[in-house]
């Protein structure tokens, strides 16, 4: 048998009195001892990680997403392409991670649900942001932040700004040197498909050489709203598996609220444009 090995021998840094370490850097402390059930149940701690884990990923859309924004504003394309595929790498990421919490039974939710009190994914508000910055806004869906003002101020925020498809679209028009209606730029409302927006779409995806860097931004966002989509039916589905047509802990219909967001379409045009061609 080989020697065990010893770090020291190849001079590896093994005091960290007076140093940075891996734990220092990564707030390890804080971040593994945020883990509190409420419950004795074995599962609620997979419950707990698969949540934090996600509004993690969650953390980093956003960071790339507003990043992929404003250098879409400058019409920067090259940065857009790289962090928009990173985002549909990380909704790909969510989307395995279900098959984890699928392995919990609803027997096993049952055991710690009525802990969770009125707490709900309802209440994200990192999801309801990434929700607004993609452009599926519903100022309705603020109101369960009113208690935690900061958090609300940025969702407020958020609604006052462009969204990524509003920016894709000034792109858009600027390429072609063509006016897009006004009223497409709806604030505080989901994108609705426009006639105008769709004959615009039409004709970068009739001739792709011609306008290449349009073709691939329309293309990156149909793929990242693709993710989302199957984000979506992967939760809902989860959901339906779990607790079947319960109302939700946090006060919707559940499964059948959840279907009826399946229906939501982020970016319109670039789906319709497609029975066209
Ligand atoms: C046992 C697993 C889960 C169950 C039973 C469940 C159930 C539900 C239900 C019933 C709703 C509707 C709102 C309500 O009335 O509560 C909901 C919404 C939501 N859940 Fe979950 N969920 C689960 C796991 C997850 C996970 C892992 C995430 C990841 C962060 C998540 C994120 C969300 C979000 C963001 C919403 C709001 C969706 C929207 O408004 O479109 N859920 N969930
Ligand atoms: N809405 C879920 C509870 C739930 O899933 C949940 C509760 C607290 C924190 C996150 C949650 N996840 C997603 O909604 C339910 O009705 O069982």
């Amino acid at each position: 048998m080989t020697e065990a090995y010893d770090p020291t021998d190849e001079g590896a840094k093994t005091s960290f009195a007076a140093d940075m370490s891996y734990g220092d850097y990564l707030s390890l402390d804080p971040i593994l001892t945020a883990q509190s059930p409420l419950s004795d149940a074995h599962d609620e701690m997979l419950f707990i990680i698969q949540h934090q884990t996600s509004e993690l990923w969650m953390r980093l859309a956003l960071h790339e997403l507003n990043a992929a924004r404003d250098a879409l504003a400058k019409g920067d394309f090259q940065p857009v392409f790289k962090m928009l595929t990173r985002v549909a790498r990380i909704f790909e990421q969510l989307n395995g991670a279900w098959d984890v919490l699928r392995t919990m039974t609803p027997s096993e939710y049952t055991a710690f649900r009525e802990d969770l009190g009125a707490s709900s994914g309802f209440q994200s508000h990192q999801y309801r942001l990434i929700e607004f910055v993609l452009g599926n806004r519903n100022p309705a869906m603020m109101k369960v932040h009113e208690h935690r003002p900061e958090l609300h101020a940025r969702l407020t925020a958020e609604l006052a700004q462009k969204s990524l498809y509003h920016v894709a679209l000034d792109q858009l028009s600027a390429h072609l040197e063509r006016d897009l209606p006004p009223g497409i730029y709806r604030m505080d409302a989901p994108h609705r498909a426009d006639d105008a927006v769709m004959a615009a779409w039409a004709e970068i995806y009739t001739d792709p050489r011609r306008h290449w860097s349009l073709y691939e931004l329309a293309e990156k966002l149909v793929d990242l709203e693709d993710y989302f989509r199957r984000w979506r039916f992967n939760h809902v589905t989860t959901v339906e598996r779990i607790i079947g047509f319960k109302r939700g802990t946090g006060g919707t219909s559940g499964v059948k609220y959840l279907r009826r967001m399946l229906e939501v379409e982020l970016f319109p045009e670039l789906w319709n444009v497609r029975g066209q061609l």
